[in-house]
Formats: structure tokens, sequence, C-alpha cells
């Protein structure tokens, strides 16, 4: 038995000594790496904040205090500790624990998240509601110094600092986001770490005056006067020029300044800051060497401290990498951008052979998009590679600063469709819908790593206006090859229409009916702005039926445009539009998560098969 296992209340852990308290955080340390190795998930962000967590349970009562994780992806210590700890096995898993903070999990968890940047805003508005209800529990927002890049702190911090709302922003500051942090935000925060003379003249001060008679008294009446020459010596902080009071920076894995910290600003009755400097990854040496590569890993060897390598087949994000570094070579005009997923996107290859024309913008989706067409303005050609759940970020920026020019920038839309254990944060199911809402906009769909290749390098050298090509997390499927007509597989009885990866599972859809004595047509669209709505009427023409299968939410879908199109120009007959539905899909592996919306090949087919017992 750990001491671990027998912290099964904030009582008990606020009862152990500081002995105890080491071994604590080394058990947490040891249970995340036997954990993470096994499920895969957010390593490397959990090992840097088990002190800071630690003592935020001690100081902080999260069943009633709020406790607000940015990203949220930096939460397991936490959940460790407030009663799911047995739960670690089924982590991200399908019915198991999510990797994110989920109030339907714990009353400790207030609030989703997944995104960046969003921590202050939401703490703002619960400390708001606080005071407007006359409560008094605490709101405490902790947020990483890649989140802090985000153009959204900066929208709520400038709010906040104004608020005189009783509000605790912890900085916890690696250096790191996922690869090491950028801008103008990572240098500020270097200068301050390299000056703790701010932290400590304040700390003197307030042991003097606490020696002299009437020193309280004294550090109250002196109080402005400390502060003004405090900033003579070491300037100020972006924070306590927004509004914040600062306190930091701090050891963030020693567990009793934290507390002490915790607990001096958590009686201060203004927006604070404390500033915490921690180590990525600290405590597993694979982890502290790479933080990049277990910030979020797969199932890997803890003693190895390595991802299986046998089975790492390509990626769709390997293709991309591949083509726009062969692009970059070839048209000097490419500029690839980021928003902070530079491995993730794979440009990590464009960055190394041509770093003057790759541009990690850190966690600033819409301000990478605004850029592209800044620098698509004056004649380059931009490729904005982000995942599609973050573009989502970007909705405006890509109708007014792009689309209403008609400026010719490519988006990579990579994690497009489901993405597996991040869960409903995460998937990639609402662009088809805001893609195409976009005037101008085509959109691209790759079902292969093949076709990836080639649609890209139309898109970058020869098509104009903007471009989405959306493509999958993972590898191909059984379809590899490159499609030279929608039509991959003739049939008389039904049309079934999909784009993208689904196609394997329509594929696999058709065989399966086949044996049930159907003969279904397959039309696989390379594109779903424009649609091709004149071969599916061609098709449906000639099978009466038709049934669309996408990997999307319902509202905004091809189907339902496919089908207003196809009766406009009096085709009919029995249709089944097959997608997700309008609600958020949980976590858990793609397949699962299929079966569960009704997309596996074997649902798919039933769907169909009803479908052929109408008279087309
Ligand atoms: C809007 C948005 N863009 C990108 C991401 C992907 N992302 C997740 S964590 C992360 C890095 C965060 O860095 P930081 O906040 O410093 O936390 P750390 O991992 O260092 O603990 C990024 C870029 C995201 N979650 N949300
Ligand atoms: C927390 C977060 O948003 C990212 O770390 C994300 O989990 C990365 O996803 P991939 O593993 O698909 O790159
Ligand atoms: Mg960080």
């Amino acid at each position: 038995m750990t001491l671990l296992d027998t912290i099964n209340s904030r009582e008990a852990l606020c009862a152990l000594n500081d002995a105890q308290l080491r071994q604590l955080c080394d058990e947490i340390r040891q249970f995340l790496v036997l954990n993470v190795a096994r499920t895969g998930g957010h390593l490397a962000s959990n090992l840097g904040v088990v002190e800071l967590s630690v003592a935020l349970e001690r100081v902080f009562d999260t069943s009633r205090d709020r406790l607000l994780f940015d990203v949220g992806h930096q939460s397991y210590v936490h959940k460790i500790l407030t009663g799911r700890r047995d739960e670690f096995r089924t982590l991200r898993m399908f019915g198991g624990l999510a990797g994110f903070p989920k109030p339907s999990e714990s009353v400790t968890d207030p609030f989703v998240a997944g995104h960046a940047s969003s921590s202050v805003s939401t703490a703002l508005g619960m400390a708001r509601t606080r005071t407007l209800q006359h409560e008094d529990y605490h709101v405490v927002a902790l947020m990483g110094d890649g989140a802090m890049t985000g153009g959204l702190a900066y929208e709520a911090m400038n709010d906040a600092g104004e608020s005189s709302e009783q509000l605790i922003v912890i900085l916890n500051d690696n250096g790191m986001s996922i690869t090491p942090n950028v801008g103008g935000i990572a240098q500020h925060l270097a200068l301050i770490r390299t000056r703790p003379g701010y932290y400590r003249i304040k700390k003197a001060y307030r042991a003097v005056t606490a020696k002299v008679p009437g020193g309280k008294c004294l550090y109250r009446l002196t109080h402005r006067l400390k502060e003004h020459w405090k900033r003579m010596l070491f300037g100020t902080t972006f924070f306590e020029e927004m509004g914040f009071e600062y306190y930091g920076p701090v050891d963030g894995h020693d567990l009793k300044r934290l507390e002490y910290m915790l607990r001096l600003v958590k009686d201060r009755r203004h927006p604070v800051l404390l500033h915490v400097i921690t180590q990525k990854g600290k405590g597993y040496a694979p982890a502290e060497e790479n933080p990049d590569v277990f910030h979020g890993i797969g199932h890997f060897d803890p003693e190895k401290g390595m991802e299986p390598r046998c089975g790492h087949l390509p990626t769709f994000s390997d293709t991309f990498s591949e083509t726009i570094d062969a692009l970059g070579a070839q048209e000097p005009r490419i500029c690839a951008i980021t928003a902070a997923m530079l491995r993730g996107t794979g440009l990590d290859a464009f960055a190394a052979h041509y770093p003057e024309r790759c541009f990690d913008v850190g966690i600033a989706e819409g301000h990478a998009v605004s850029m592209a067409g800044g620098l698509a303005k004056q004649g380059m050609i931009p490729v904005v590679a982000i995942y599609s759940t973050f573009l989502q970020r970007a909705y405006d920026m890509l109708l007014q600063d792009v689309a209403m020019l008609g400026l010719h920038v490519v988006f990579a839309v990579d994690r497009a469709g489901l993405v597996g254990g991040d869960g409903e944060t995460h998937h990639g199911v609402f662009d088809v819908n805001y893609l195409r809402s976009v005037p101008g906009m085509q959109v691209l769909c790759p079902a292969s790593q093949a076709e990836l290749g080639q649609m890209l390098r139309r898109a970058v050298l020869e098509m104009t206006g903007p471009v989405a090509v959306r493509y999958p997390r993972g590898c191909d499927g059984a379809f590899t090859g490159i499609a030279e007509q929608p039509c991959l597989r003739e049939g008389s009885d039904i049309t079934l229409v999909t784009y993208g990866t689904l196609v394997n599972e329509v594929l696999a859809a058709a065989k399966l009916l086949e044996a049930r004595g159907i003969s279904a047509e397959v039309l696989k669209l390379p594109s779903i702005k424009p649609l091709d709505v004149r071969t599916v009427a061609a098709s449906m023409r000639k099978t009466g039926r038709l049934l669309v299968a996408e990997e999307a939410v319902c509202i905004g879908c091809v189907g339902k445009e496919l089908l207003a199109s196809l009766r406009a120009r009096g085709v009919g007959g029995p249709v089944r539009l097959c997608n997700l539905g309008d609600r958020f899909i949980p976590h858990g592996a793609v397949p699962e998560l299929y079966r569960l919306a009704g997309l596996d090949a074997k649902s798919l087919a039933d769907a169909a098969w009803e479908v052929c017992q109408n008279e087309a």
C-alpha cells in the first residue's frame, strides 16, 4: 500500500507532514508515468505541476472554491487527488476518465476545458457571480505560459485587472508551449525569471518591518513608497500594468514556499497574479529531456521512455510535412504558419529548412489567419496549418481578412473528423459546416495520403482564392490510392456518397451489402465545396436511392446540401443522411465512436439496407 493509496480526502492530504508530502509527490509522479505509459495522454505538463497541484488542493477547497485549468491537459494530479485515482486505468478511453476537466465527472471540475487561453475569462465570470450573489468562495485560474500567448488571455486580463474582483491567476511558467514558447511574452517572462530580487525585496521588507515596534503600521504607511522603489529598481511587470498585483517568481517544485505564497495571495482582495516557475516533465528523465515528445504521447515503455517504433505508420501529418517541405524548395513565395503546433502539424521540417519563411505565432489562430491575409495580399503564398478544432477560433478572420478579398491562402486543416482520446473539445467535426459557409472557400477532402500530396500541390501551385485541404489524424485506411473519378464502385440499388477517409467504412459497407444481395454504388467526393451534384444526380437517377455518410455534425452537412440540390433538379427517392447529429461526441477510440454514431461499416450497411426496403 502506498501513501497515495491512503489519500482519500482533502483532510487526509492536509494532515501530511513535510516528509510525507515529499513522498506523496514522488508517488504521484510514479503513478503518472506508469499509467500514461499504458493509456497514453498528456504526461510532461502533469509531471511539472505535481507540487503545485498538491499545494492548491491543500490551500483551497476545490469542491467549493473554483479552480479553472487553462487547456486542462495538466489536470491529472487534481483528478488523482479528488477521488478519481482508480479511474486512471480508463484514461481517454470510451466511457472512461476524460483527459480534460469535466464537470460531469466531479464537482471539483467547475468547467470544461480543452482550448487554450480562456481560463481568466471564465474565472472572472465566476468571480463576478460570486460578488453579485454575496458568496465568499475563491476563484483561481491556472494558466501556462503557452496559453498566455493567446489573445483571449489579454482581453480577460485587461478587464479583470480593472475589475477589483478578488481573483487569483497562477501563471505556470515552464518556458514551454508544446515546443519552446515564443514571442514577446516569453521574453518578458524569461526576464522576470532572471530577476527574482523582485519578490525577495518584498519579503525582506516585510521581515524587517515585522521586527520593529509598530511594524505593521509602518509597513502599511510605507507600502506605496516601497512599491515605488521596487519599480525604480526592477521595473514593472506587464501584469502590474494591467492592474494585477504581481507575486513571484516562486519555485514551483518547492512545496513549502508554494503553499506559503498561495496562502498569501488567497488573502488578497483584488486581482493577483502568482508567477510560478516549473520544469515540464519534472522527475522523469526522458520527459525532462524531451518535454515536447512527452507533451501528448501514445502508450510507451516506461523503462526505456520511448514509444514503440514498430507499427508507427506514416500519418497524414507526415505526408503534409514532406509535401510542404518539397514545395518550399520549388516555390520561394510559400510561407508556412503554425499556431503553436509545429510538431503536431508536421511543419517542423519546413521550419528547419526555411526558417525565414516559417512563422510560429503562438496560440493565436486568429492572428495566424489575419497575418496570412497580409502575406497573400502582398504576393506571398501562405499555407496555414491548423487543427480543425483550433481553426474555429479564427472564423471571423477567415471571412473578413481572407475570403472577402478572395486571397489565395491555403489552409491545411489537420485533425479533421473524430480525433479519439482528446474527445469533445478536440474533434474536428464543425469545419465542414463553417468552412463551407465562407463565400469563395474551396474545400478539398483527400481520402488517402497520396491524394493529400496531390491536392496540396494543386491547392498551392494551381488554385487561386482561399482553399482548405482537410485531412484526419492518423494513417491511411484500406483506400491508399488516388481516385481519378468519384465512382469507386458501380452498383444499381443504392448510391453511397462520402468524402475523406470515411470512404474506408463506406467501401466495407458496400461489401457487406453485396453479401446481402444489394448492389451499392460508391461515390467519393474529392471536394465538398464546390460540390459535384451532377455526378451524384446521375448515379441516383440510376439507383433511385441515396445514403450520404459523413464525419461531421448534421447542421450544415454536405448531405443536406446534396439533398436540396437533387430535389431542385427533380431527382427524388428514399434518402438517408448518416452523420454525427446535433451533439458533442465524447472521447474514445475512433472505431468505437464510429459505432456510437452509426458510421461504422456495419451500421452503414444496416442503414442502406433499410433504405433499400423502400420503393425507389
Ligand atoms: C486554441 C488552442 N490552440 C492550440 C492548442 C494546442 N495546445 C494544447 S496545450 C498547448 C501548449 C500549452 O502550453 P502551456 O499553456 O504553457 O502549458 P504546458 O503544456 O507548458 O503546461 C497547445 C499549443 C489548444 N489546446 N488550444
Ligand atoms: C492539449 C492539446 O490540445 C494538444 O496537446 C492536443 O491534445 C494534441 O493533439 P494531437 O495528439 O492530435 O497532436
Ligand atoms: Mg508552458
